[in-house]
């Protein structure tokens, strides 16, 4: 049985994994981790999630609970995350990533941990997200290079505090990859006023941020006369959390390194 800690416990998606953890069969909630100094602290964490008493209460830090358990599961915000990450190497734990919005310099600093501990780092833990970006690398390599305009665009609801998605990003990457251009190059942001017409081989990105919209991405491929559009739409939270408890089982028997969700998947 894996021993699972959250962290950002009180959070939208910490709520939803406390319950994620409750139906999983293979897994323990071991305990939770709120804000320090938050009014949660000592709550119970079925109570907070909607579950009625579980017997677990949520801690301002992860040294209380350090003899507790055997997987993090962290989506919170980047530097809690590298914190939570640093924590985890030092004490011979592993780590569930899924927080979003890492800067160049926070990703670079989260690799470098890739052979202290077995970390998993997905910015969407859906089996449907990651299936789709294997049609995309077959999409990108069929019609990139025959003047099909690739356009990434993403909506999720109005608390969500970076843009674009992770997941809009990693979309972005793989169709960038399979066609092997950079992202860095070729992602294009922001239109606004007299910006000129499309070059060929941009990526475009958009945002929407919108009332409770759980998550939808779509990447189009449009040409004169028709288009593609591959598109995923998250409804319930449930997704993520499901995927990032079955990664936690997935993690508990790997050696060190940084993994993904299409290794968790067996989808690489
Ligand atoms: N990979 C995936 O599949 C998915 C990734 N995400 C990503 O997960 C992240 C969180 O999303 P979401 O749950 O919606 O955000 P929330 O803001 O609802 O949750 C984040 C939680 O972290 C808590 N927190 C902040 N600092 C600390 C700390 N030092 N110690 C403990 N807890 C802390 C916050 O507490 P407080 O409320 O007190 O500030 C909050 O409860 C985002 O980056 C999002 O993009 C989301 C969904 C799916
Ligand atoms: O913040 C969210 O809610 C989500 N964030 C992830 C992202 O940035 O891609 C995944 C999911 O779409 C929900």
């Amino acid at each position: 049985m894996t021993r699972i800690a959250i962290v950002g416990v009180a959070g939208r998606m910490g709520r939803t994994l406390v319950n994620a953890v409750a139906q999983d069969a293979g897994t323990t909630l071991a305990g939770g981790v709120v804000e320090p100094g938050s009014s949660l602290v000592g709550a119970d964490l079925g109570e907070l999630a909607g579950l009625g008493k579980l017997g677990v209460g949520a801690v301002e830090s992860l040294a209380v609970i350090v003899d507790d358990f055997d997987v993090l599961i962290d989506f919170t915000a980047p530097q809690v995350t590298l914190a939570n990450l640093a924590f985890c190497a030092e004490h011979g734990k592993r780590i569930v990533i899924g927080t979003t919005g890492l800067s160049d310099a926070e990703l670079d600093e989260l690799d470098g941990y890739r052979d202290r501990l077995p970390m998993m780092f997905a910015p969407n833990m859906s089996v449907g997200v990651n299936l789709t970006l294997k049609l995309l690398e077959t999409a990108a390599k069929a019609l990139g290079d025959e003047g099909y305009d690739i356009e990434v665009i993403e909506a999720h609801h109005r608390h969500k505090v970076d843009a674009p998605s992770g997941t809009a990003l990693k979309m972005g990457e793989v169709v960038a990859d399979s066609l092997g251009r950079s992202l860095k190059e070729h992602g294009v942001f922001e239109r606004v006023g007299q910006c000129g017409p499309r070059r060929a081989d941009e990526i475009g990105f958009s945002t929407v941020r919108a009332g409770d919209i759980v998550g939808e991405h779509t990447v189009m491929f449009a040409t004169e006369g028709e288009r593609i559009e591959i598109t995923h739409k998250a409804s319930s939270r449930m997704t993520f959390a499901k995927g990032a408890v079955r990664a936690a089982r997935w993690l508990a028997d790997r050696d060190n390194g940084r993994y993904d969700m299409l290794d968790v998947l067996d989808l690489k």
